[in-house]
């Protein structure tokens, strides 16, 4: 059992402090949010997370896992100290490190015994040293300069709408220090995690905090490359799908992450590219592929909107379009740099009047499209969104959206038009029921 203290309890410090606790340790979440502390004492949870309710109200009951806004109280016994502040974008694209810098701080100024401090969330290379020097100084001005501490990184690669599941299976744990007693200890914590050969890579600090930016770009970089080859299927011909199978055979390849679609959204992708892009940029060094990789996503972010405005025209006043999914992927309500603010803005500002269903995310949208709240309807059911429509949009990949009675949708729709940014279904099923099919990567109308 470790004594351990989340700094931020966001998505990463809540999944964080809750798995760590279902092993037996016992955990303090803190954050300055006091909405959220109290709620969270009553097992009200701010996101919609699979499994995550559960394990809170479990590990609750039983007094592993406790929650505060008071920083001293967290770290008062802790041996180790999280930061899973957030690191959102600034203007120009870098991290905003505020967040981090101030936790680092608060940490400084009630430490008073032995603490190793993490830095959990996604921070460019130097900030754990940043956060080792904010520490030292806070102490010196306390006059507690013998406390001793030390600082690790410890990126997370968990994906939201799985994040329980992958961080208790982790495909591998990151943990970058130079101290081997550390790293021992970080070693024994995640212990209970790592199954079936999945290693505990330890590396120097530095190498840790560009493997997790190194980890998201790859991965965005796939799927800005298969939105790119789509685009030039529906000009060129070929079907993306077919070829998505095509080279996921191949083992160097592999099928994960291949999807091409509306583009990726989410509060990582978007804006760790844009950081990798800045510290290149900041360094000398232009990150000719990230920069790639972050332009193809802006346009494809754009690419049903072009669809639905090469077949409709500029103007779409009077049309009434049903939105299939809002949320940035299945699984989660959070919008965060979702495709479809991008599409349903698009289209209102053409005219349009937008009628929207996503099983999670309707309370969040209804914040973030505040300011087109006259043109937005929302419904309780996807079937609603379709009644009278012009065309219906798939947006997010929610498996309920699968397998829809089309037969249903003929009867309520006004016009038989799909427009399908995440590539579910076959030509054939849907041209059975008379429907115009638009998708990604399948469209060449020349053969
Ligand atoms: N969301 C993900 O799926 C994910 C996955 C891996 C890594 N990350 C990284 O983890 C970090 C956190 O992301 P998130 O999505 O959990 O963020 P979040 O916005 O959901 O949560 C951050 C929390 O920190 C709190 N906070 C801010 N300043 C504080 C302070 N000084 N003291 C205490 N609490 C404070 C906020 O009130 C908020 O509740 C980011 O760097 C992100 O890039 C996120
Ligand atoms: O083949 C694919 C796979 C994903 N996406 C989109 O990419 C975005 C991100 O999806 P996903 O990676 O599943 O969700 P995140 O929760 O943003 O997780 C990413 O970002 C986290 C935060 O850094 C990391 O920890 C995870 O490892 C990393 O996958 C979403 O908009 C998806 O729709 C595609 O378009 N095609």
């Amino acid at each position: 059992m470790m004594k351990i203290c989340m700094v931020g309890t966001g998505y990463v410090g809540l999944v964080t402090g809750a798995c760590f606790a279902d092993m037996g340790n016992e955990v303090w979440c803190v954050d300055v949010d006091e909405v959220k502390i109290t709620n969270l004492k009553a097992a009200i949870l701010p996101i919609y997370e699979p499994g995550l309710k559960e394990l809170v109200e479990r590990n609750l009951k039983e007094g592993r896992l406790r929650f505060t806004t008071e920083i001293k109280l967290g770290i008062e016994d802790a041996l180790l100290c999280f930061i899973t502040v957030g690191t959102p974008p600034c203007e120009d694209g870098s991290a905003d490190l505020s967040y981090i810098f101030s936790a680092a701080q608060a940490i400084g100024q009630c430490m008073n015994h032995y603490l190793i401090v993490v830095t959990k969330s996604t921070v460019p290379v130097g900030t754990t040293e940043k956060v080792r020097d904010i520490i030292r100084q806070e102490l010196k001005v306390s006059a507690r300069e013998h406390v001793g501490f030390d600082v690790v990184s410890n990126p997370e690669f968990l994906k939201e709408g799985a994040a329980v599941e992958d961080f208790m299976r982790p495909d591998r744990v990151v943990i970058g220090t130079e101290n081997i007693g550390t790293a021992e200890l970080m070693k024994q914590l995640y212990k209970p995690f790592v199954r079936n050969q999945n290693p505990i890579l330890i590396m120097d600090t530095k190498s840790a905090e560009m493997t997790k930016y190194a980890a998201n770009v790859m991965l965005a970089a796939r799927i800005s490359f298969m939105n790119e080859i789509a685009q030039l299927c529906d000009i060129v011909g070929g079907d993306i799908t077919n070829i998505r199978t095509g080279i996921a055979a191949d083992h160097r390849i592999g099928r994960q992450f291949l999807y091409a679609g509306a583009g990726y959204g989410g509060s990582c992708f978007p804006k760790d590219v844009k950081e990798l892009i800045n510290l290149g940029y900041k360094n000398g060094l232009e990150m000719a592929i990230a920069t790639a990789v972050h332009e193809v996503n802006e346009r494809q972010k754009h690419y049903l909107v072009d669809m639905i405005r090469k077949r409709f025209g500029e103007k779409l006043d009077g049309m009434r379009f049903g939105v299939w999914g809002l949320a940035f992927k299945p699984q989660t309500d959070d919008m965060r740099e979702a495709p479809s603010l991008v599409i349903v803005q698009s289209l209102i500002n053409m005219g349009a009047k937008i009628v929207a269903f996503d099983p999670q995310a309707i309370k969040e949208a209804q914040q973030v499209f505040e300011d087109y709240a006259d043109h937005i309807q929302y419904v309780g059911d996807m079937m609603e969104a379709v009644n009278d429509a012009d065309a219906l949009i798939l947006i997010t990949d929610w498996r309920q959206f699968r397998q829809p009675d089309f037969s249903d949708m003929k009867s309520r729709m006004r016009q038989l038009v799909l427009f399908d940014g995440r590539n579910q279904y076959d030509f054939e099923q849907i041209e059975k029921y008379g429907f115009e099919y638009y998708c990604i990567g399948r469209n060449y109308r020349g053969k």
